[in-house]
């Protein structure tokens, strides 16, 4: 299976703080690998070391079987990393159009007008924004602009994305619907997901693997039954409790 992604014995302190402590990870070509784990343990410095935009205290960072960070090092900055990311504030550009906020990253990338134009209305229609090209992030609703960061990040091609919680604060049926949209979205381009999922619920039924995280540690990494059948924390038996519940219902 091709490796997208890897994290090899990552360790970042912050402040004198150990954040991550001997992290490693694969992330493989199609997989939705859901990042879980209490607050503060560490799930958003672990996606910005992967994304390039903080290098590890020691460890590396492997990307596409090339090293991407060292020891204090980042060798391969992040537009160079073949990823997408969405974080929960979207940063979308404020005084740009939706148009121009996929443009951006395409005309970095020095391709042609028309095939950037091209590629960014396949990619609206695909979101379902089609009509709204022309309108500034302000002019949408809250679900409308997770689409276009979602879209932002899609219309470079990337291999894998970063997505730090975007949904968390959608209605239900939102959420639902747009989390359906990512996983088909992802599935047409092969690409993979490393998620930080609030609600480990949720990444139970969602991913295909579960990293967890306590204090800066990676305590289990599986399927989400492997995590049912032999929980190796509190915390993951608390929520696959749950799940064992479910299924004898
Ligand atoms: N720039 C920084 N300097 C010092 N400590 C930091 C810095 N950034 C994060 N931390 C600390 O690192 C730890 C991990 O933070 P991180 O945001 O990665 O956790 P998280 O699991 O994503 O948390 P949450 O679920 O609450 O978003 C926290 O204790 C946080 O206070």
């Amino acid at each position: 299976m091709t490796i997208v992604l890897e994290l090899e014995h990552v360790s970042l302190s912050l402040g004198g703080r150990a954040v991550l402590s001997d992290v490693s990870l694969s992330l493989h070509e199609g997989e939705s690998l859901a990042l879980i784990g209490p607050s503060g343990s560490g799930k958003t410095s672990l996606l910005r070391v992967a994304l390039g935009l903080v290098a590890p205290s020691s460890g590396a960072v492997i990307i596409g079987g090339q090293p991407a960070s060292a020891p204090g090092r980042i060798l391969l900055p992040p537009d160079g990393r073949t990823a997408g990311a969405v974080f929960q504030d979207l940063a979308l550009w404020p005084h740009l159009t939706v148009f121009d906020n996929l443009d951006f990253g395409l005309a970095a990338k020095r391709l042609p007008k028309p095939r950037r134009a091209h590629a960014i209305e396949t990619m609206l229609a695909q979101v379902g924004l089609s009509g709204l090209a022309h309108r500034k992030p302000h002019e949408l609703s809250g679900g409308q602009q997770q689409r276009v960061a979602l879209a932002r990040a899609l219309v470079l091609e990337p291999k894998w994305v970063a997505l730090d919680e975007p949904f968390t604060n959608l209605d239900i049926v939102l959420k639902d619907d747009i989390l359906e949209l990512l996983a088909s979205l992802l599935r047409a381009r092969n690409a993979a997901a490393l998620v930080v999922a609030h609600d480990p619920r949720e990444a139970m039924r969602l991913a295909d693997r579960i990293a967890v995280l306590e204090e800066g540690k990676l305590v289990q990494l599986g399927t989400p039954a492997a995590l049912a059948m032999a929980p190796a924390s509190a915390f993951i038996l608390a929520f696959t409790r749950y799940e064992h519940a479910r299924k004898l219902e």
